[in-house]
């Protein structure tokens, strides 16, 4: 029992690529297995409630919300896990190398690592702690969306909205997955 200790994992890909729903089923069956296992996300991302995460398919899971990377450590000791389930990664803290450095902590006292997180911003432009992640991680599944244009697999997560910011919350209100392709003309149309 318990073979499967201190590996890193990364779940990345645009919006609606199955980020999160990997998560909660690895999650599931790592618990089933008899892992102590918890998840964790972001207190910023209040699209569902502040205690769960939840995957476009409406699938929640109980999580922990953090306001900082650092408040993981703590956590993660008092509860006594094995397994640690990370969403939304790209907004748990704006120091990406504290991520890493505490991520590293704790993968080193044996405890499995599971992260969710977007590569790439609606400007096309990746997220640091992913670029951090991926090299470093044991495994890395890279997920893909449909294209809402033109069916293929999407690349990118485009941005409905002329709001500006780098965060911007939402879901299909806001964005939508389109391939490279699609996601150049409709720049060009913008
Ligand atoms: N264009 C799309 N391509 C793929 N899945 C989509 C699309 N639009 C909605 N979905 C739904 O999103 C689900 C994936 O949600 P989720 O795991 O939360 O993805 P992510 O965390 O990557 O945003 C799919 O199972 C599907 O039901
Ligand atoms: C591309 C992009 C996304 N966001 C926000 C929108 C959602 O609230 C999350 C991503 O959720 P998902 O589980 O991957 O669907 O991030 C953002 O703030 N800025 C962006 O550029
Ligand atoms: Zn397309």
């Amino acid at each position: 029992m318990h073979q499967y200790k201190g590996r890193l994992i990364v779940h990345t890909g645009s919006m609606f690529s199955g980020k999160t729903s990997s998560l909660e089923k690895d999650l599931k069956r790592f618990s089933i297995a008899g892992y102590k296992v918890c998840a964790f996300k972001p207190r910023m991302d209040s699209r569902c409630g502040e205690n769960e995460i939840m995957s476009h398919d409406q699938e929640a899971t109980h999580a922990y919300p953090l306001d900082t990377i650092d408040d993981l450590e703590a956590m993660v000791q008092e509860k006594g896990l094995d397994v640690v389930g990370i969403d939304e990664i790209q907004f748990i803290d704006p120091d990406p190398q504290r991520v890493v450095e505490v991520l590293f902590k704790i993968l080193d006292r044996g405890i499995t690592i599971i992260v969710a997180g977007l590569d790439m911003d609606y400007q096309k432009v990746p997220f640091e702690i992913i670029k951090e992640l991926m090299p470093r991680a044991d495994y890395v599944y890279k997920h893909h969306a449909v294209c809402t244009c033109c069916g293929s697999d999407a690349w990118v997560s485009h941005r409905k909205s002329s709001k500006t910011s780098r965060v911007v919350l939402g879901a299909i209100d806001e964005y939508e997955p389109l391939c490279r392709a699609c996601y150049e003309k409709m720049k060009t149309k913008e």
